[in-house]
């Protein structure tokens, strides 16, 4: 019987996320505070006799997606991903990649990336290479730079391009909302936004620096602090690009939610609640309002990248 091992890897909302001047290689310093939600990806790798990899991608219950949005060629990340660890580990054969898609397409909230990391610890262990933890969040530094987040959960912040991680405190559950929209985002175009907002003298850029105030509600477990904490540099471009994002944020914050900001580049809106109650009403009157495609309710922090099922020979 072939190897067969089963992984998930959580999405994330940035609780904060400060933008600096874009740096020469294109990337833009950051400073940021993850936190990993109860939204997975889940990929199941069977190594082949051959040398194909071979992918295949279907939608949890909960999401729905226009299976176009995802590439299913070399550029998918789950594939980039196993191309990463064959080459890195002197692999031949190849892998058949089972995605199931729990987090929105191109929303904001690192599906993509959560695909690479599951893919990554899922082929080291399918083809049995030994992997350490570390090698592992090299290899998925070198994917993106939401992937070595996805790969660590929980909440953490993330410094250079997002993927410096160092674990922060945090206490008790928060209960989250997201609306996602039907269009995606494209994370460069927001990106590129910001940097044409700037540059027009619409906009100003800062040397971006951790805010206390996320820190101190997320020690406290106080969805109300955090909620008033919550900041994100690249909602004014996600807006510019995608306006009808306001009347979500405004939806929720008639459902009395504590904080609602744009999820990473968009264009899912995340809405923070009082406790899982909340969030269930939040989610009843965004989806009462019609102003979002799909709503979800998760809760966070929730752990990184793990093996859930290993059928070995
Ligand atoms: C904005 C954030 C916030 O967590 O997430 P998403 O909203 O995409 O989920 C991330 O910075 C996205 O990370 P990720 O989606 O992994 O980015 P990558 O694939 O590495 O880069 C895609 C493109 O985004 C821009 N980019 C990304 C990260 C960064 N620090 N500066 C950037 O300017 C660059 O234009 C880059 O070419
Ligand atoms: N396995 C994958 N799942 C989703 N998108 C992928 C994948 N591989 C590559 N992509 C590309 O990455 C883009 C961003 O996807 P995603 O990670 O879902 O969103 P975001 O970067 O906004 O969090 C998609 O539009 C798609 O073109």
């Amino acid at each position: 019987m072939p190897r067969t091992v089963t992984v998930r890897a959580p999405g994330k909302v940035n609780l904060q996320l400060a933008v600096g001047p874009r740096r020469d290689d294109g990337y833009h310093r950051l400073v940021t505070v993850f936190q990993a939600v109860s939204l997975y990806e889940t990929v199941t790798a069977t190594a082949r006799d051959d040398e194909d990899i071979v992918l295949r991608i279907a939608a949890s219950p909960a999401l729905t997606f226009d299976p176009a949005s995802v590439p299913t060629d070399e550029s998918n990340l789950a594939v980039r991903a196993a191309r990463a660890v064959a080459e890195r580990y002197g692999i031949t054969d190849g892998i058949d990649l089972d995605i199931v898609k729990g987090i929105p397409v191109a929303g904001g909230m690192a599906g993509g990336s959560a695909d690479a990391a599951a893919a990554a610890v899922a082929c080291a262990e399918a083809w049995d290479t030994g992997a350490s933890r570390v090698e592992l969040e090299e290899l998925c530094a070198g994917l993106g730079a939401d992937v070595p987040f996805c790969l660590h959960g929980h909440t953490a912040v993330g410094l250079g391009r997002g993927d410096e991680l160092s674990p922060a405190m945090t206490h008790g559950q928060f209960h989250w909302v997201f609306a996602t929209q039907s269009e995606g985002l494209s994370t460069p175009a927001v990106f590129r936004e910001f940097d044409r907002a700037v540059a027009a003298g619409e906009a100003e850029v800062a040397e971006p620096a951790l805010d206390d105030a996320v820190m101190a509600a997320l020690m406290a477990g106080d969805p109300r602090a955090l909620g008033s904490a919550l900041t994100n540099d690249l909602q004014p471009a996600a807006l510019r690009l995608a306006p009808h994002l306001q009347d979500v944020i405004d939806a929720a914050k008639d459902a009395d939610a504590v904080g609602a900001i744009v999820s990473g580049s968009g264009p899912t809106v995340a809405a923070l609640a009082r406790s899982r109650q909340h969030a269930l009403a939040i989610a009843a009157h965004l989806t009462a309002e019609d102003v979002a495609h799909t709503v979800l309710t998760a809760s966070g922090p929730a752990a990184g990248a793990a093996i859930v099922a290993d059928l070995s020979d």
